[in-house]
């Protein structure tokens, strides 16, 4: 059967470019120009993949997605954002997006990240069972905890040399083979889900299933069922049994992400489940046995976050066993040209190119780059500079302005992470103070625009030209910022 794609954009030209293009290739599609009326076909009919614009007449994309997982939590939904709007990007996967495509367009690249969002559906969304042979690439763990652990690559994912990543490592080789609870802290991007499959394969259950599970985006209504599961008419709309997350990883690992974000009742439930190892599907009374390790992440502080009364301390000590910070990107970049080469050579296999490198000044980029997105930005930038590049080499100019203009940015303040407040979150989240991304991204563009200002002794058009955009869309970006500026003062 044919997959089907719903195309939400409000600019017809494209949904009909993409339609065509994706009917060619054997989907069927439907469209939407509202969010409004692609939330309405979502909720008639069953859509595969969701493939949505940030930027909509009516809504935006943030709030598009969260109305589609109220209604189906397991939708995988694409977003597709502006070239340069990292920021928007990390925001929507928190959120619960699969992947983010950027714009312009790019037939292979959105092929590709269909493909890939297809790939991970047939498991429920974000579950994923691991695959046994993922684990033997490295030297296998032994199951006693005094083995020696070797981490290798396992060709899927790369490990690194950075001090910070054999720290990291390190750390795994202690706490994998044991059954301890873990928390990991990270931020976006940084392989949160990476690291629990890692520790998944140098356990003794590497040979049972690895399963995620989203906790940023269940709804309080769903929540119970979603982890242990209903059985058939236990509340209205539930028209079948259905096996819960807890069901699936039984006798492996469970990994749950964005943990902070459970509400309270659901809490609860969770910590007499794991306290008495036992469980029952909704409405059920069957009583099932449990044994799983539950690995969970989060990129608030837990510990701040019972001090808030946002999240239960019993519950936190239970998962706390064992903790472990992930370093961002820009704090471990010995390993960005390793990550650079292995990206490259991951997107040459997949699209069948022979790209040999990058440029030096593409490296030196990527190097002064703060990656607020970290390696899944690193992944995507790389994907997209493959796809672009004719030649045998990447050049600057297959990549996004904030990567080419991080130099000139440096040149002006102190600290050259500002344009894209990758700090401000994590000291944000220490502090208990609240930030808007969306602000705290129109701030960072218009810091570069007007550090790039100095730069030029104020020739607008040359700033444009060097952030490649027209005059007309940087006069706009700095008169929409002072007026918002105006208007929260
Ligand atoms: N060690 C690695 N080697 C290669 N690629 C990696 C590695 N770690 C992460 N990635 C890339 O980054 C992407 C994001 O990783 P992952 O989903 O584990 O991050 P995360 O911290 O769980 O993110 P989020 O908090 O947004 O869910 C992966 O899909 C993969 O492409």
């Amino acid at each position: 059967m044919k997959k089907r794609i719903l195309i939400i954009d409000d600019d017809i030209d494209i949904c009909t470019l993409l339609s065509r293009f994706l009917n060619k290739e054997g989907y069927e599609t439907e469209v939407a120009y509202t969010g409004s009326k692609g939330i309405a076909k979502f909720k008639e009919s069953n859509f595969d993949v969701v493939l949505c614009d940030y930027r909509l007449g009516d809504k935006d994309g943030r709030d598009v997605l969260g109305e589609l997982k109220t209604i189906n939590p397991q939708a995988v939904v694409l977003i597709i954002t502006g070239y340069s709007d990292i920021k928007t990007a990390v925001e929507v996967i928190k959120l619960g997006a699969y992947d983010y495509i950027t714009k312009p367009l790019i037939p292979a690249e959105v092929l590709n990240v269909i493909s890939s969002a297809l790939k991970s559906a047939q498991a429920p969304v974000k579950s994923s069972v691991v695959a046994p042979s993922a684990a033997s690439a490295g030297s296998t763990a032994s199951g006693t905890s005094a083995k020696k652990t070797t981490f290798k690559s396992n060709g899927e994912y790369l490990i690194g040399e950075s001090e910070s990543t054999k720290e990291l490592y390190r750390q795994i080789e202690i706490i994998a083979p044991t059954n301890y609870s873990i928390i990991l802290y990270g931020e976006s991007g940084t392989g949160k889900e990476v690291i629990a499959k890692t520790i998944h394969h140098y356990s003794d259950r590497r040979n049972k299933p690895f399963i995620a599970m989203d906790c940023g985006t269940l709804s309080k209504e769903l929540a119970g069922s979603e982890m242990f599961g209903h059985v058939k008419g236990a509340f209205t709309g539930a028209l079948a049994d259905k096996e819960g997350h807890f069901e699936m990883a039984n006798g492996g690992t469970l990994f749950l992400d964005e943990v902070a974000n459970l509400g309270l009742d659901i809490q609860a439930t969770l910590l007499r489940v794991i306290q008495e190892r036992k469980f029952k599907r909704v409405g059920g009374t069957k009583e099932m046995d449990l044994d799983i390790r539950i690995i969970v992440a989060s990129n608030e502080n837990l510990q701040e976050a019972y001090h808030k009364g946002k999240f239960r301390e019993d519950l936190y000590h239970r998962f706390n066993e064992f903790s472990i910070n992930l370093p961002p990107l820009r704090q471990r970049r010995q390993d960005i040209p390793l990550f650079a080469q292995f990206f490259l050579d991951k997107t040459n296999e997949e699209l069948h190119k022979n790209i040999e490198g990058f440029d030096e000044d593409v490296m030196n980029m990527f190097l002064n780059y703060s990656w607020p997105g970290n390696l899944r930005e690193f992944r995507n930038v790389v994907r997209r500079a493959v796809l672009l590049t004719t030649g045998n080499r990447i050049t600057a100019k297959t990549l996004p302005w904030e990567i080419t203009n991080t130099n000139i940015f440096a040149k002006h303040t102190d600290n050259p992470t500002t344009a894209v407040q990758p700090n401000t979150i994590s000291n944000a989240a220490a502090s208990g103070k609240e930030i808007d991304l969306k602000d705290a991204a129109a701030k960072a563009e218009y810091e570069t625009i007007m550090n790039l200002l100095k730069e030029v002794n104020n020739n607008k058009s040359k700033a444009a030209e060097i952030l490649k955009i027209d005059r007309k869309t940087l006069y706009n970006k700095i008169k929409s910022y002072e007026e918002s500026k105006e208007l929260n003062s």
